[in-house]
């Protein structure tokens, strides 16, 4: 039985002005980030480029690249029944969140945070139950956490795609291996995902806790104690991350290298952590501190946002590929769907 995914009331808008602190580390980690994903989307190859520190040009100039090679999926091209709709460039973007299918330390009731586990088998079949369920919503580029629960749900949950595009995990650690992995086929490449593997989305650090039993902890500690480190918000467990300071990286990173993205028109599809995720949800959903201690994420249950006009409308969690109520507001993903419907009938 697929757990629901349990929202609580929008709270009011809360300036989340500590959430942009970027260190110059991660600055310079993004702009690698967004060169290596820019070639790749731009079709350019994979070539050295002089990384530059202003993220601000980086950032224009993936926005612009974007734009004119906007990954628009050809199956979505101008046709009679939407010229209206083919001039006008879109404003509006797909956003999937996916926290990871049940991991085999899930399984054992262990607390994980950074440590990288795979998926149990239950955690496979949840990954492939939520392709099955998102497998008519267009994906452009994909954004994982830099654990392997993360990268084989994303991975998994796009066997099941329709339009049939291979993800392709992106290289960057080093000018090697973006050299070594590039791809010279213009064709392949449009009918490739880029996927991108960001610490920045990792699951919060549970420091001391990594590894113990929850229950036995909460026999050690007090169950009231354990609570306050798994669900407050600026508590941290020992030595390990509050759920503030795990927002600090994952939202900054969503707002630096996610949101350019949507802001592009590109649907984007994002596969982490229950922890990191709650993080980006209470950006989206403008949830206070208070309200985001009761949001519970269930594995493996994807989530839909639309991006539109700057702004991010939670359209719930599609139960099923052909669910009309994923599509009754958002005209270009009905398109979507019927362009996929009508080639592959
Ligand atoms: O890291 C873990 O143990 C889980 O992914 C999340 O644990 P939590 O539900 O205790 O935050």
């Amino acid at each position: 039985m697929a757990a629901e995914v349990y929202y609580q009331a929008i709270g009011t808008v809360q300036s989340h002005s500590h959430l942009n602190n970027l260190n110059r580390h991660q600055k310079h980690q993004n702009n690698i980030v967004r060169l290596v994903a820019r070639d790749f989307i731009s079709g350019n190859g994979l070539s050295r480029r002089s990384t530059n520190r202003s993220g601000r040009r980086n950032c224009t100039v993936i926005r612009s690249l974007a734009s004119q090679t906007s990954v628009v999926d050809p199956v979505l091209s101008p046709s009679r029944s939407n010229a209206g709709d083919s001039n006008k460039k879109s404003n509006e973007a797909a956003l999937i969140l996916i926290r990871h299918g049940e991991s085999l330390w899930n399984e054992k009731n262990l607390f994980t945070g950074c440590v990288d586990v795979p998926l149990s088998k239950k955690g496979i079949d949840e990954a492939i139950e939520a392709g099955k369920r998102i497998s008519s919503i267009p994906v452009d580029v994909i954004f994982t956490s830099a654990l392997i629960r993360a990268q084989m749900t994303a991975m998994l949950a796009m066997t099941q795609h329709r339009r049939g595009k291979v993800p392709i995990m992106l290289h960057n650690e080093s000018e090697r291996a973006r050299s070594w992995s590039q791809v010279f086929s213009e064709d392949t490449k449009k009918q490739s995902i880029p996927v991108i593997a960001a610490w920045q989305l990792n699951e919060r650090m549970y420091g001391e806790l990594q590894g113990l039993n929850k229950q036995e902890t909460a026999d050690r500690y007090g169950k009231e104690q354990v609570h306050e480190w798994r669900r407050s918000y600026d508590i941290p467990p020992p030595n390990g991350e509050s759920l503030e300071m795990c927002a600090q990286r994952a939202v900054a990173y969503f707002r630096d290298q996610i949101e350019p993205q949507l802001l592009s028109g590109k649907n984007v599809m994002i596969s982490a952590h229950g922890n990191s995720l709650r993080s980006i949800i209470m950006y989206l959903d403008k949830l206070t501190s208070q309200e985001v201690i009761s949001l519970e994420l269930s594995t493996g249950i994807p989530m839909l946002y639309i991006f539109k006009e700057g702004r991010y409308i939670r359209r719930g969690s599609p139960t099923r590929p052909s669910e009309a109520g994923v599509y009754a507001y958002t005209k270009r993903l009905a398109l979507y769907k019927q362009k996929l419907d009508d080639m592959f009938q």
